[in-house]
């Protein structure tokens, strides 16, 4: 067994969000919260570790007791460490090195050949001028070849597609741009992560002014460190490798003056090369009462887990602020404590602070939040509108207060992202407290709903809970037939942020309808200038057969489109042998995973039991929420033990292997905004049938046998018989039409159903939003 030892760095990880190491029996071992901890160790089985990643600062690594050093590098390729057969450290080191100086002589190659097509475009473009120079004067009647045909205007067209191509290939898709694409992005993020690793805590306690100024006088030291960072992230590992110097001396043609020079140029280009979002960079805070993996009772969870990430990528500066729940083993005590007042009771908070994957995450600390994992939106309805209270005060003071990497966020270029009505608040206090008082005057506000049938209804003098100003009580005052007059947090949150987004096209509409609006179809419909679908993504780091951490033990194993046909029959075995069920490859299982409540259509599935019970098939349901539908779930099992599994509670684990081991995921939903075990199913080539309603229209395109395209079945309205009419379908195609079958797994698992596009999508709201007055 060989261990790492205390890697009190930050590693960054090519996959994006994880640190990965390969055992050298091909077991991948993921950490996905590794971050910069000191005395965190980590074990590895198998002695030639792989890290894929890049490595800030060197790294200690222990093995049998003997320290190993790995230089600040970016890492491609296998690390070996023969600790345990009696290598010697400097083995490793040398390896290291070796390694090192592959990418350095790729990085030179790849700078020849950039400089070489650089000379020969602009030969071409000078060929170019020249001839039009030459058409010109030929028009004028200098034809300095009377006797020749004149070029034709293809001609020119060819050229200047010359000049295209050859732009376009000296920094296309060729491996080594790719490498030189890596490169660069890798060094920007270490620019994050020195001004992070070495920029001055603030002050506690600063006003906002002062932040704001810090904040200036921190960003030209971060300028500096930017320079001084980029030379050393080369120079410093060819600093402890003489051959490598050797090496650079090696290379008379061309010069070393010349390469660097290359190279001086390459990196001044990167530097002013701007990151994907380009000039829309922005800092932006997301703030959700929940945060997967620390906690999580649905998909907004999910959701705040991975798309600041995906917004990261991007080039902006993202946070997310969620309560501290529990005993989380990432963030660290940032020392800054804040008190705010609620329902006229002084309220101490507590900021912790990690950053993972190019987030900053911060959470909020106070007695009211503790142990509440498990029972988020429980309690008394004043007592739960108390939390979010005070979650919203103490979230939209963090870029003032929390200095994330030493440097606070600061309130100019920054817009904060709210969720359901949890977090509604956070525009209106923004407004209320800040924007209204010439504070925070730069600072933005989207809200997304995710969910709009929960909206923190109460009675109208529950508007005393959240410390506002008389005037904004109309802003909470709703009417409906239902509920009377009454005070509706998520109606003020609509009101008042900049923009509003939903999580599908599908569910944008419904929301205006009357059906789908659950009495806010009103205020929405009046916003609907500042109102945008946007389908989310997956996790493709979490949500993927290939990597998935639930697949790598009690006989589940990971697989890829490649090994579809093998790996998920044997996760298929592998779920019916953990829960119980007949081990039989040929019967098809069909997995239902969700909160349980009327939302999800659980009732639907126990209309058509007594049909679903009649075929050959196996059901399996994982499922949390209302009492009388747990029971349901248990009734099931209990009634039908050779073909019923229900599992009441809330497992991520088991939901993953759901996701792998079933063949079919039902999700007759009665209404869903988005839906992500569709989206995550489909990446798992497990076919979706599902109620085609909000985002499941969206994103499940029903098959069609004619020209086999679609991703699964659908049916049209939320009815038993509709339901069972689709499953029936499906089970013919899985019984009879094998091809068929495979092909809609291929679709599924072929699709990019990551977080990519759609923060793209969010950045046009975030900048829609930045300019709006
Ligand atoms: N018992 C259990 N054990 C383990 N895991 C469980 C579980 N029950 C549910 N989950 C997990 O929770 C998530 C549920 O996400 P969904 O998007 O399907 O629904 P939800 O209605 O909570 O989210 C709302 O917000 C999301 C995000 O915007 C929208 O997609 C959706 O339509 C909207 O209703 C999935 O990751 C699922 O695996």
């Amino acid at each position: 067994m060989a261990s790492i030892g205390s890697l009190p760095f930050m590693i960054e990880t090519k996959t994006e969000s994880s640190l990965l190491l390969h055992s050298n029996n091909n077991r991948l071992l993921r950490f996905p919260f590794f971050t910069h901890r000191p005395g965190r160790s980590i074990e590895v089985t198998g002695i030639n570790a792989e890290v894929v990643g890049m490595c800030s600062r060197q790294i200690n690594w222990c093995t049998k007791g003997k320290l190993w050093k790995i230089e600040p590098l970016r890492v491609t390729g296998k690390v070996s460490v023969e600790g345990e057969d009696g290598g010697e450290p400097e083995d490793a080191l040398r390896a290291t090195i070796e390694k090192s100086k592959k990418v350095l002589a790729m990085q030179r190659d790849l700078l020849q050949q950039i400089a070489e097509r650089r000379k020969l475009a602009s030969s071409i473009q000078s060929t170019s001028i020249n001839q039009e120079e030459d058409k010109a004067s030929f028009e004028q009647g200098n034809d300095p070849f009377p006797n020749v045909e004149s070029s034709s205007t293809s001609g020119d067209d060819t050229v200047e597609d010359q000049i295209g191509s050859i732009a376009s290939s000296s920094y296309g898709d060729s491996t080594e741009d790719k490498e030189l694409e890596t490169v660069a992005s890798a060094v920007s993020r270490g620019f994050n992560k020195i001004e992070k690793d070495h920029g001055e805590p603030l002050p506690l306690n600063k006003a906002p002014s002062e932040v704001e100024s810090t904040k200036h006088v921190n960003k030209t030291s971060s300028k500096t460190e930017w320079s001084d960072a980029l030379p050393s992230f080369i120079s410093t590992t060819a600093e402890t490798s003489t051959p490598i110097d050797e090496e650079l001396v090696d290379l008379k043609e061309p010069s070393l003056e010349e390469v660097n020079n290359w190279e001086t140029d390459l990196m001044s280009e990167d530097i002013k090369s701007p990151p994907l979002a380009g000039a829309n960079v922005m800092n932006v805070i997301l703030v959700a009462a929940e945060c997967a993996p620390w906690s999580k009772t649905g998909g907004l969870g999910d959701v705040a887990g991975a798309l600041p990430k995906a917004l990261a990528r991007r080039g902006h500066r993202v946070m997310v602020v969620a309560p501290l729940y529990g005993d989380y083993a990432e963030p660290q005590y940032s020392g800054i404590r804040k008190i705010y007042k609620v329902d006229g009771q002084d309220l101490e908070v507590a900021y912790f602070h990690a950053f993972i994957d190019g987030v900053d995450f911060v959470f909020i600390e106070c007695p009211m939040f503790r142990h509440m994992g498990h029972n988020i939106y429980g309690g008394k309805r004043e007592d739960i509108l108390k939390r979010m209270a005070l979650f919203c005060k103490a979230a939209v003071e963090v870029p003032w207060h929390v200095p994330c990497g030493g440097v606070c966020y600061g309130d100019g270029n920054l817009v904060f992202i709210a969720n359901d009505w949890h977090t509604a608040l956070l525009p209106v206090y923004l407004k209320a407290y800040y924007r209204d008082n010439g504070l925070m005057t730069y600072t933005r506000s989207i809200l997304v709903i995710h969910n709009i049938a929960h909206q923190g209804r109460g009675p109208v003098a529950d508007f005393s809970y959240v410390d506002l100003p008389g005037h904004y009580l109309d802003l909470f005052k709703l009417y409906d037939p239902v509920g009377g007059e009454h005070f509706n947090i998520f109606a003020a949150g609509l009101k008042t942020a900049d923009r509003v987004v939903t999580v599908s096209h599908g569910y944008a509409w419904e929301v205006k309808t009357v059906e789908g609006g659950w009495g806010l179809h009103g205020i929405i419909n009046e916003n609907d200038w500042k109102f945008k679908g946007i389908v989310n993504g997956i996790d493709t780091q979490e949500w993927n057969p290939q990597l998935d951490v639930y697949l790598t033990s009690d006989g589940y194993t990971n697989y890829s489109l490649a090994t579809l046909q093998t790996g998920k029959p044997q996760c298929k075995a592998a779920l019916q042998k953990e829960l119980g069920l007949p081990i039989r490859e040929d019967v098809p299982v069909i997995g239902f995973i969700g909160r349980l409540d009327q939302q999800k259509g659980v009732d639907l599935i126990a209309e058509a039991i007594p049909w679903m019970m009649g075929q050959d098939v196996q059901l399996i349901m994982l499922g949390s929420g209302r009492p009388d539908l747990e029971q349901m779930l248990k009734e099931f099992e209990h009634q039908h033990r050779d073909k019923v599994r229900g599992w009441v509670g809330f497992s991520v684990q088991t939901a993953h292997r759901i996701t792998a081991g079933a063949d079919i995921l039902l999700m007759p939903s009665r209404f869903e905004p988005c839906g992500l075990n569709q989206l995550y199913a489909m990446n798992y080539g497990t076919i979706p049938v599902v109620h085609a309603v909000g985002g499941l229209r969206d994103t499940v395109q029903p098959f069609n046998p004619y020209d086999e395209s679609g991703l699964g079945w659908t049916f049209d309205s939320a009815e038993a018989g509709k339901l069972i009419h689709a499953l029936g379908n499906c089970f013919l195609t899985y019984r009879e039409y094998k091809k068929s079958w495979e092909g809609i797994q291929r679709r599924g698992m072929t699709q990019d159903l990551s977080w990519d596009h759609a923060a793209q999508n969010y950045e046009e709201v975030l900048v829609a939003a930045k300019y709006q007055w």
